[in-house]
């Protein structure tokens, strides 16, 4: 098989920020990075503009998908729940362009993975539906990021995750279980028709999903693999199993 010379393009839909009477289409540096320096990859991000060009045209240049995580939360009228100052910030214009992101990259078997909000959007994508505080549900974990002025800190690995034998994940991180961090107060509730548990928190939380019958690699972790990609073994193969992915699709 010839080696493909040119880097792959994956496409990383943007978050809307309000700064300087401006609204910006940014992802954190942290996602880029581990795609540049892990996955040997460039990071095209995707404004969130998704009704005013055709993210068709986008898929047929890029070799995958790569959906970050966020401090803003899917709108819970995706999931048919009201919703509530309490579990603000949104993004809608994210979560359109999210959608519209997901399922047309599924239709093409393009590699797709989805970090922390990407998980959660895949899973709602699909027709699943999101708890809104998980931290509040009795037996459950607080999944939160700690109160810290240090990014390390914050996203430290901190507890361990259960692998699901003979799944995706395994074949990438091995039987596990492995250690990862946390920072999210959302988790998946009703999981979609069409996906499967990769793995599990201690408290039963869903921590790794993927599509079942996807043509391609297709993967969502609730944790964060960007962070630690350059020096956690676990990290850094699940960003090389998504290049991976993306360049036996490109040859
Ligand atoms: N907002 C959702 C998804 C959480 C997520 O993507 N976290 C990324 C890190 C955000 C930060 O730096 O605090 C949820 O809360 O579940």
């Amino acid at each position: 098989m010839p080696e493909t010379t040119s880097p792959i393009l994956i496409a990383v839909p943007a978050d809307v920020k309000a700064v300087e009477n401006y609204h910006w289409h940014a992802s954190p540096d942290t996602y880029l990075k581990a795609l540049i320096r892990v996955a040997k990859a460039v990071p095209l991000i995707v404004p969130a503009l998704s009704e005013e060009f055709d993210i068709e045209a986008v898929l047929d240049r890029i070799d995958g998908v790569m959906l970050t995580g966020s401090a803003s939360n899917v709108h819970p009228d995706r999931y048919g729940v009201p919703p509530s100052v309490a579990h603000e910030p949104y993004d809608p214009e994210r979560d359109r362009l999210t959608e519209r992101l997901i399922r047309a990259t599924l239709d093409r078997g393009l590699p797709l993975l989805c970090i922390c909000r990407g998980h959660q959007e895949l899973n709602v994508a699909l027709g699943g539906t999101l708890h809104a505080e998980v931290q509040e549900i009795e037996g459950r974990m607080d999944h939160r990021a700690i109160k810290h002025q240090e990014q390390r800190e914050r996203f430290a690995i901190r507890h361990d995750v259960a692998i699901e034998p003979g799944g995706v994940l395994e074949e990438i991180v091995g039987e596990g279980p492995i250690r990862v961090n946390s920072l999210h107060r959302q988790a998946i509730d009703r999981l979609a028709v069409g996906l499967q548990v990769e793995a599990r928190a201690p408290d039963g939380t869903i921590e790794a999903i993927s599509v079942t019958k996807a043509q391609g690699f297709a993967l969502g972790v609730q944790w964060h693999p960007e962070y630690w990609a350059e020096t956690d073994a676990a990290s850094a193969a699940i960003f090389e199993a998504f290049a991976r992915a993306c360049r036996e699709r490109r040859s």
